[in-house]
């Protein structure tokens, strides 16, 4: 009786086989239950990324801030345009993701009113109000992380899915594709440090700097 009440799976309930919940943290991660504001911590970084400045941002608002180019705290279209050619999209890629960035994050980060702004700003103070279904969860209602583990994002992405969600599902679809065409590696693998580094922004600061020493993947 006392193993079962630690058991992780029901054996009426084959999804929690096959989806397994870890159960190892503690061994390297100090108090993996404890969401991260400032930091993104896996079990081989437990520190987050250290070289990277987080500038007392939530892990979240670091995600978006490589971004806001003018670092005036507010995202516009041509800002998020500008980060995707930064980092390598070709000009078509990067204009449809803005459009489509922009105009589905910046009316929950308005910070007065009921009227959505023409210009679609982000209001990176308010990231977290962007935050939809049928995510990975990574990210708190807050912008703070908790721990990352996300062998298999495809699977995840589908058993993460809420019903009826349909925004949720296909912005976070459009989240992973976005990073897997970024990311990837010559054998077609997102790498789990890349999907870390995603969550905490220095990824993009990273791609940017290969772009700019002329090794961009996607020209
Ligand atoms: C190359 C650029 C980008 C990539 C690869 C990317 C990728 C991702 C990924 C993989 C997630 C995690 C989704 C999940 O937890 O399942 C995410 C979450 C998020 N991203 Fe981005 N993103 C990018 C740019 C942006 C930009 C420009 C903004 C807004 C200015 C943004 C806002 C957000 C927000 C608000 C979330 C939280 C969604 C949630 O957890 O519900 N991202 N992004």
């Amino acid at each position: 009786m006392e193993n079962d009440a630690l058991a992780t799976e029901a054996p009426y309930a084959p999804v929690t086989y096959g989806r397994r919940v870890r159960n190892d943290l503690e061994d390297t991660l100090p108090k993996p239950y404890m969401a991260r504001a400032l930091a993104a911590p896996d079990v081989d970084h437990p520190n987050g990324t250290t070289s990277h400045n987080h500038n007392g941002m939530t892990v979240l608002q670091q995600h978006v801030a490589f971004f806001d180019q003018d670092h005036n705290g507010i995202v516009y279209p041509w800002e998020t345009y500008a980060g995707f050619r930064a980092i390598g999209f070709n000009p078509i890629s990067s204009l449809t993701i803005s459009v489509l960035i922009n105009g589905a994050m910046s009316y929950p980060t308005l910070p007065v009113g009921w009227i959505p702004s023409p210009f679609l700003p982000i209001y990176v103070h308010n990231i977290h109000k962007a935050k939809h279904g049928s995510d990975s969860g990574v990210y708190d209602t807050e912008g703070s992380t908790g721990q990352i583990h996300t062998e298999r994002t495809m699977a995840m992405t589908e058993g993460n899915r809420i019903t009826y969600d349909f925004f949720g599902w296909i912005t976070t679809k459009l989240e992973w594709a976005i990073l897997y065409v970024l990311a990837r590696d010559e054998e077609g693998m997102l790498s789990k440090e890349a999907v870390r580094r995603c969550f905490d922004g220095s990824l993009f600061e990273y791609c940017a700097k290969m772009k700019e020493g002329g090794h961009g993947k996607m020209g």
